[in-house]
């Protein structure tokens, strides 16, 4: 059962990240019961500790990491706010006129309006170290995402096992009842959009929308929901100063979840440890790209494959690396699921994301690639320039069907400026491709129809073909090809 007790107090005073990390292993052993309310409240009072208000020496500066301190957590401290929680949360909602058991629309969106009422009315949206109940009870203020958990937290103290998690990759909102399939918003998103705070997310809301992952999104255990406050933690004190402590302790987290699979279901939790594992690699511990990879087929695994960062986060650190060749197929990757969505106002993260690739990072790569001998050849190869037709056409079909444009004439711009800087052998052998494909196309349909057999389709993806034409086919074609350059010299 939640509550402050003395299997929870045993643990207090924390004096170090291993007494908190044994303190989140002991609740999840709980099940169902792992008390989100406390856990949240920890991990707020740290992160506030170690990273709000921190009287930076005057000598600090970037280069320099202040004397590692981990601020010792007093049970009492936790206890009064976990009483201020659970008080406010009981003496606002009366349960009587509620049935026991399964939770209603009508409880959801009552808990969320308590949680809502409470919230200070200045304008503070996007700041950080907002997202726990510490912030909540201390400052009145939370994000987005603070306020869906809370309401999710707020629930467990009421006894509505019921009500969890659900997460994209850019908002959160509830599911409840019997089967778990009743949705409703609990919170806002982004700027400048009314709430829909009650109403449950339909197929027509969901479908072919990012914001909410086609029908695909993450829904949370109880253990998972300890996942996402741990993900939510936000090591920053300054925008360029990390807490190390802070850092560590979501390292150790997260990979004590991951160790119990607890991730095995949650792409972005295991892309922000690959994250933290690049950052400060843990003995022992597999390399970055295990888990970018991981979190990919955990998305095609148990979510059709609609989701977009797992591709981001290992695109991303590709190209951190150098190495640009596998960084841009993890962006056709990528673009080749957002292509299968239609833009919406809402989905100014996604189209930032992919405008930064596009306008940022692909420029430098062909701007710079011949600096870097491992890529030196980057604009000779053809999958390459293959990948980046890719992309840029996952992205125009992203905008073909949707109620708002995304494209506008810088986006054109990049296009070309990258595509140019191609070797013009490499974009002959595209018509050389075109021409083997349609004489494989003609060959096939004689064939077929000696056999009397319907045409095969051709691939939805032509690119999974030209990918799967072997080194012989495509030197063939290079012969081929020297046959079509007096052609083209023509042109
Ligand atoms: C490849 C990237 C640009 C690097 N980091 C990325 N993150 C960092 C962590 N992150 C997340 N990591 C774990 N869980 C969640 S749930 C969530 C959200 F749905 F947006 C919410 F809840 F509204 F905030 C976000 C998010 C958001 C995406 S995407």
């Amino acid at each position: 059962m939640a509550g402050f007790r003395d299997r929870e107090k045993r643990h207090f005073p924390l004096t170090s990240i291993q007494a908190v990390v044994d303190l989140f292993s002991d609740q999840l052993e709980k099940g169902d019961d792992v008390d989100l309310a406390l856990l949240s409240i920890v991990l707020g009072w740290i992160e506030n500790t170690l990273t709000v208000n921190r009287s930076l020496p005057s000598n600090a500066d970037d280069s320099k990491t202040i004397a590692p301190i981990f601020p010792v957590v007093q049970a009492d401290t936790i206890e009064a706010l976990y009483a201020k929680f659970t008080a406010l949360v009981k003496s606002s909602v009366d349960l009587s006129k509620f049935e026991k058991g399964y939770a209603t629309r009508e409880l959801v969106k009552k808990v969320s309006d308590v949680i809502w009422g409470s919230l200070t009315r200045s304008s503070y949206k996007d700041k950080a170290h907002l997202q726990s109940l510490y912030s909540f009870l201390n400052g009145n203020k939370l994000d987005c995402f603070g306020v869906a958990f809370a309401v999710v937290a707020a629930c467990q103290v009421l006894g509505f096992q019921d009500v969890r998690l659900a997460l994209s990759e850019d908002h959160a909102w509830v599911v409840f009842g019997k089967e778990g399939v009743e949705t409703a918003e609990v919170t806002w998103h982004g700027k400048g959009n009314e709430d829909k705070r009650g109403q449950p997310i339909t197929d027509a809301v969901a479908d072919k929308a990012w914001l909410y992952l086609n029908g695909q999104p993450v829904i949370c255990t109880r253990q998972m929901e300890v996942a996402a406050i741990v993900s939510s933690i936000n090591p920053a004190i300054t925008p360029t100063i990390d807490s190390v402590e802070m850092g560590s302790l979501q390292q150790e987290l997260l990979w004590m979840l991951y160790n119990k699979g607890h991730l095995a279901r949650y792409p972005m939790a295991v892309g922000n440890l690959g994250d933290l594992e690049e950052i400060s690699p843990l003995p022992d511990h597999p390399p970055p790209i295990k888990f970018f990879q991981e979190a990919i087929d955990v998305a095609i695994k148990h979510y059709n494959n609609q989701h977009v960062y797992p591709y981001t986060y290992l695109g991303g650190f590709l190209y951190r690396k150098k190495r640009y060749k596998e960084a841009i197929h993890s962006w056709a990757e990528a673009a080749s699921v957002i292509k299968g969505y239609n833009y919406t106002r809402e989905d100014e993260e996604i189209y930032k994301e992919f405008l930064e690739i596009a306008s940022d990072f692909i420029p430098n790569i062909v701007r710079n690639c011949t600096k870097e001998e491992h890529s030196a050849d980057l604009l000779q190869d053809p999958a390459v320039y293959a990948d980046l037709l890719r992309f840029y056409d996952g992205i125009c079909e992203w905008e073909e069907g949707s109620s708002t444009p995304v494209l506008h004439v810088g986006w054109a711009q990049y296009f070309t400026f990258s595509l140019q800087r191609f070797d013009p052998q490499v974009r002959f052998l595209l018509d050389i491709h075109a021409e083997n494909d349609e004489e494989d196309d003609e060959e096939e349909a004689e064939k077929e129809k000696e056999d009397g057999q319907s045409v095969k389709e051709v691939p939805e993806n032509m690119s999974s073909r030209r990918s799967s034409l072997t080194e012989k086919e495509v030197t063939g074609q290079r012969t081929r090809h020297s046959r079509k350059k007096s052609q083209a010299d023509i042109r």
